[in-house]
């Protein structure tokens, strides 16, 4: 048998995950979403904890027609009973019957005997049989109970009518080789398990439940037992989206196939976050913000030349629309000339050498290089006119209590370096007449306007001027992470181009504007 079932335990140990509480309208939502992802088996819930989970995976059971529906139940009488009532309406209702098998449980928690174990096992597995004919038995904390006690209650379950056997790595403890050897020694221990499917169910304590579940499948498992963004209990258990991405992605080791519709895994992975009110890790693996999204120069060197380099999956196969080239400071050329041409830029080896300079610059100060920052760098770039003045450094103080003043430093002509301070009604004020000071052209601004380019705390912020000289108007603009120095920036661009028109006669507007 080829198929492996992927059993989703979102609703059920997924909500055990602290602080994910779902109501039932959430968890309907969700179990839709899971039919339309394909998954096998959705375990609604565990009916007899609370009236709530009772009514989810009855409406659950009643609604969804595509597959198996499933309810926990506790290996005693009420909670077969409940689990029962709440699946009778399902298509295809299966109740799963667990108890535990490891030393520590049933001496400390359970208080019972291994034949209390193996004998309440049997019995409860045979009531629930009664009801149905699709029983699921788990010895809890499989991995850390006595292989030949976990051989003996299987052996008797099965007799009992138990037709999936799901061995848990309950507390996240077994290491792959050893839940391997566990699984294998099942398949060659219990003499009618040819009459049952083996499933796993493993936890991420130790960051291991998707590679436990995958030795598993690699030694007979059919069935994984996951949830979405791997939430669950403690740590989480096994993320669906992990286990069915391994195996798409290398059937040159695992013989098996899923019914799952992986382009929806995305979309699924969104719901449920926002429902569980769980953020998804940007470094999660597939379905994390980062998944593919690539930053380093190299990487995006390769990924423009041929993306195999550096994915493995084609983010399109998961639902992610495409992968993307994150621009920051390790990127490199190749990718910042791609995103310009995307942007919709040709710029002139020249221009674009200086675009690149600004970018890197830009790049130290901000996280993450945006493109309505790389359209308000290259805009900066091509509106720069020749400057006879360069705006070299600038220092501001200011604050409620003391004076505005400003000291700058510019670059004038033949490379004179020129430096002066002034006191302003504010630090703008203070720079400007600080520049006024050194350049020496009398001019009124007219106009004075600041807009945030892109969002964020460093965002860039953009600053357009009009000065006003001799009737002449001319306008400014600059951008920068700071402010101040996005005015200062702007009233030198001004100034610059009034000096260029004063030299070179260039042509006014009608109206007497430069702009
Ligand atoms: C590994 C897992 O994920 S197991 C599933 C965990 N999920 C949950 O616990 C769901 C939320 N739980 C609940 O709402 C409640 O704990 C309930 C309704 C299940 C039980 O509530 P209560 O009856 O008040 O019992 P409480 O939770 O305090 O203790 C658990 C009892 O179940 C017993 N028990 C635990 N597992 C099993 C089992 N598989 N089969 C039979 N009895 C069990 C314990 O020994 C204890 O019995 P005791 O009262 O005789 O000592
Ligand atoms: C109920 C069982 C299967 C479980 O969730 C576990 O053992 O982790
Ligand atoms: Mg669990």
């Amino acid at each position: 048998m080829n198929k492996l079932l992927i059993f989703d335990t979102t609703l059920r140990d997924g909500e055990q995950a602290a602080g994910a509480s779902l109501n039932i309208q959430e968890k309907l939502e969700i179990a839709r979403a899971l039919e339309a992802l394909g998954v096998d088996i959705i375990e609604a819930g565990f009916p007899v904890t609370s009236p709530g989970d009772f009514e989810a995976v009855k409406r659950i059971a009643a609604e969804i027609r595509g597959c198996t529906v499933c309810g926990l139940a506790r290996a005693n009488p009420k909670d077969i009973d409940r689990a029962w009532e709440a699946l009778q309406k399902a298509r295809d209702p299966r109740i799963h019957v667990f108890i535990s098998s490891s030393e520590v449980h049933m001496v400390h928690q359970l208080k019972k005997s291994r034949e209390e174990v193996l004998s309440l096992a049997r019995d409860m597995v045979a009531r629930a049989k009664g009801y149905c004919s699709n029983i699921e038995f788990s010895p809890m904390d499989a991995s850390r109970s006595d292989p030949q006690f976990i051989y003996a209650l299987l052996e008797a379950v099965i007799d009992a009518g138990a037709t999936t056997l799901n061995i848990p790595d309950t507390v996240g403890y077994a290491m792959p080789f050893e839940f391997g050897g566990l699984i294998e020694g099942i398949f060659n221990n219990v003499p009618n398990i040819d009459r049952a499917v083996i499933s796993v169910h493993c936890h991420d304590d130790l960051g291991l439940s998707v590679a436990n579940s995958l030795e598993a499948v690699r030694r007979g498992a059919r069935q994984v037992e996951c949830t979405v963004n791997g939430i669950g209990e403690r740590a989480g258990n096994a993320a669906l989206e992990e286990v069915v991405m391994a195996i798409s992605t290398r059937p040159d080791l695992y013989d098996v196939t899923t019914s799952i519709n992986t382009e929806l895994i995305y979309p699924t992975s969104r719901l449920v976050s926002q429902r569980t009110g769980f953020p998804v890790q940007p470094n999660k693996s597939v379905v994390g913000a980062n998944a593919f999204r690539h930053q380093s120069g190299i990487h995006q060197d390769g990924v423009i030349k041929m993306p195999k380099t550096y994915e493995i999956m084609d983010p399109k196969t998961v639902g992610v629309p495409a992968s993307s080239l994150v621009l920051g400071k390790l990127s490199g050329r190749h990718a910042f000339k791609e995103r310009l041409a995307e942007l919709g830029y040709n710029l002139s080896e020249c221009d674009f050498d200086r675009a690149f300079a600004a970018f890197k610059e830009l790049a130290d100060k901000k996280k993450e290089v945006t493109d309505r920052d790389i359209e308000s760098l290259v805009a900066e770039e091509q509106r720069t006119v020749i400057e006879a003045y360069h705006l070299d450094r600038l220092q501001v103080t200011c604050g409620d209590r003391g004076i505005p003043t400003a000291a700058v430093r510019l670059i004038g002509p033949g490379g004179k370096v020129l430096e002066d301070a002034a006191l302003g009604t504010g630090p703008v004020d203070a720079v400007y007449k600080a520049i006024n000071r050194l350049v020496g052209v009398p001019n009124r601004l007219t106009e004075f306007s600041i807009t945030s380019i892109t969002a964020g705390i460093d965002a860039i912020g953009e600053v357009f001027i009009r000065i006003e000289s001799e009737g002449v108007s001319y306008s400014g603009r600059g951008a920068d992470t700071d402010v101040i120095v996005s005015s200062a920036k702007a009233y030198m661009n001004a100034l610059n181009r009034l000096l260029a028109v004063r030299m070179n006669g260039q042509a006014k507007t009608p109206s007497g504007t430069v702009n």
